[in-house]
């Protein structure tokens, strides 16, 4: 550890003063020379300490609303001069600028503007210039200069300021804190940019450049294996799984999360009815809807209660008492929710290890990243169109939606009401499901799920297999693509289920209508996709 540096002079310029009244009464009794701005200065003055304006430093008046205030020479070679060089320290004292030890900055509110809905003249006055400016510089010149942007750290400031200084590792942390805060925001500046001011995406929709900072809320125990070091990282203002708040149990871990969000998009894709999702391996063992959560969960767990030991369950309401006694007939790792009743929380807490997370209903849209080697991937969500109740009358003739109203009907007579209404929640539990997948359904809950197949075939014999004969029998199936060829229907066919919904589109469409036909079941085909890798 090296000395400490001491600090003798420092510069505050801060739009958030929260602490500040501590930091400078404290700075001013340990001996420190303040040299500060406009709003900053007159605060400091307030207090009856000692402070120089730093237009009274500059020689030139704070101007343009602001815009210019410590952009000067005279603020920045005191700021930039690396005092373990004497031809620096000669240099300022040829120009008689007197060198900081320590820069105090916060920045704009550039983000919280922007999410107030501020408008964009608004916005572009809460881009700090001058602010960023000094940061960097101060981090830049560590080896001379202590840089300090967040007022939670005052206290600790003053400890080091009284204790002697700043140690240059001290210094080193802070600058890189410095750096990452201001990459945080410029990032912020340019997403808004891009998309508020100027279309950089040339037309596309998709941005010329993007940028992304996440900070860490937490390292994991380990990642998918003991032997991968694992970390959790949340993205700035978002709201979402990673800020879930997290009730009892233990600590989450990487597969936890990844199989958490999983659960949470299948609970979220049935609208306003109650619904319930276990997940395994990303994968569901169960999903089900029902005229209460208790009904979808007795559903979803009946599904495959083999699977579902140990599995992640998500629910779209309230966890009321009812379903929490239910819950602890089985075990569980995760069970999530909007909310869970006081009662349901006190009889859920008997399993001492099983995680209890409260997260908010996820934001449809927005797009996903995905990292291959030496880049990512970007696409848009896929979204599934609003729940919309299950009717029979003008179907187009070819498919070309999620609402069941604009199927297709291409075998068979069309479904009647309660089938329907099964095929619509089968295809909206399929595209939960890990391509190549299948799903049977039956009053409104699976029963049968095959997924994760490198060919159809095997994942309907999967679904069956899953459903077991009485369930497959008369079951609504839908698959998240086309048939390439009749044999994966065919397997289901053999198992009488009594319709069957799925994008079509194969160049062998006809042969998987006429095999549909001529075992006299319902078809339709919704014209659209739901492949999830
Ligand atoms: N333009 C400048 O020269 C400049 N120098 C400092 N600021 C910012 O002004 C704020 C402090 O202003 P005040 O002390 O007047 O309340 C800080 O957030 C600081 O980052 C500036 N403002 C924006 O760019």
């Amino acid at each position: 550890m090296s000395d400490p540096r001491p600090v003798r002079r420092a510069l505050v310029s801060v739009f958030d003063k929260s602490g500040l009244e501590d930091l400078v009464a404290g700075l001013v009794d340990a001996g420190v020379e303040l040299v500060s701005t406009g709003g900053s200065a007159a605060l400091i003055e307030k207090l009856g300490l000692p402070v120089t304006k730093v237009e009274d430093l500059t020689g030139f008046p704070e101007c343009l609303d602001g815009r210019v205030k410590t952009l000067h020479p005279r603020v920045h070679a005191g700021i930039l001069a690396d005092t373990r060089l004497s031809d620096h320290v000669r240099q300022l004292e040829e120009l008689q600028v007197a060198p900081f030890d320590l820069v105090v900055v916060n920045l704009y509110p550039f983000a919280d503007t922007v999410a107030s809905g501020a408008g964009v003249q608004d916005c572009i006055e809460k881009i700090d210039i001058g602010g960023p400016t000094m940061v960097r510089a101060a981090a830049k010149n560590h080896a001379s200069v202590a840089i300090v942007t967040d007022p939670d750290s005052y206290g600790s400031v003053l400890t080091s300021v009284r204790g002697g200084g700043f140690t240059l590792e001290q210094r080193q942390r802070l600058a890189a804190e410095a750096f990452a805060h201001t990459a945080r925001y410029d990032v912020a500046v340019a997403d808004w940019m891009a998309g508020a001011v100027a279309d950089t995406g040339d037309g596309t929709g998709f941005d010329a450049q993007i940028g992304g900072t996440w900070t860490r809320e937490q390292t994991l125990r380990y990642g998918e294996n003991p032997h991968q070091r694992a970390a959790l990282y949340v993205a700035d203002g978002v709201a979402g799984l990673a800020r879930a708040e997290q009730l009892h149990g233990k600590a989450m871990s990487y597969n936890n999360y990844v199989d958490a969000d999983a659960a949470l998009r299948a609970a979220h894709d049935h609208g306003d009815q109650p619904t319930v999702a276990i997940i395994k391996h990303a994968n569901p063992c169960g999903i089900a809807v029902g005229g209460s959560i208790e009904a979808a969960y007795e559903r979803a767990q009946a599904c495959d209660p083999i699977s579902a030991y140990g599995g992640i369950v998500a629910s779209n309401r309230p966890i009321t008492a009812a379903m929490a006694t239910a819950l602890n007939d089985t075990f569980s790792e995760v069970v999530l929710a909007p909310d869970f009743d006081t009662d349901a929380l006190e009889i859920l807490k008997e399993k001492k290890n099983r995680r209890l997370l409260t997260v908010a209903t996820p934001t449809p849209g927005g797009v996903e990243v995905r990292p291959i080697s030496g880049g990512v991937l970007v696409q848009d969500r896929d979204t599934i169109d609003a729940v919309v109740e299950a009717t029979n009358e003008e179907k187009p003739t070819q498919g070309h939606g999620d609402d069941p109203a604009r199927w297709a009907l291409v075998a068979g007579e069309a479904a009647d009401q309660r089938t329907l209404a099964d095929l619509a929640f089968a295809w909206r539990a399929v595209r939960a499901t890990k391509s190549n997948a299948i799903l049977l359904a039956r009053d409104g809950g699976s029963v049968g799920i095959g997924m994760g197949q490198v060919n159809r075939i095997d994942s309907c014999h999967l679904a069956i297999g899953r459903a077991g004969e009485d369930r497959a029998k008369g079951a609504a199936a839908a698959s998240d693509a086309f048939f390439p060829f009749a044999d994966g229907l065919q397997v289901l066919l053999d198992a009488g289920v009594s319709a069957v919904v799925a994008p079509g589109g194969s160049v062998r469409d006809d042969e998987v209508v006429e095999a549909a036909e001529a075992a006299g079941i319902t078809m339709y085909f919704t014209g659209t996709r739901h492949f999830a890798h």
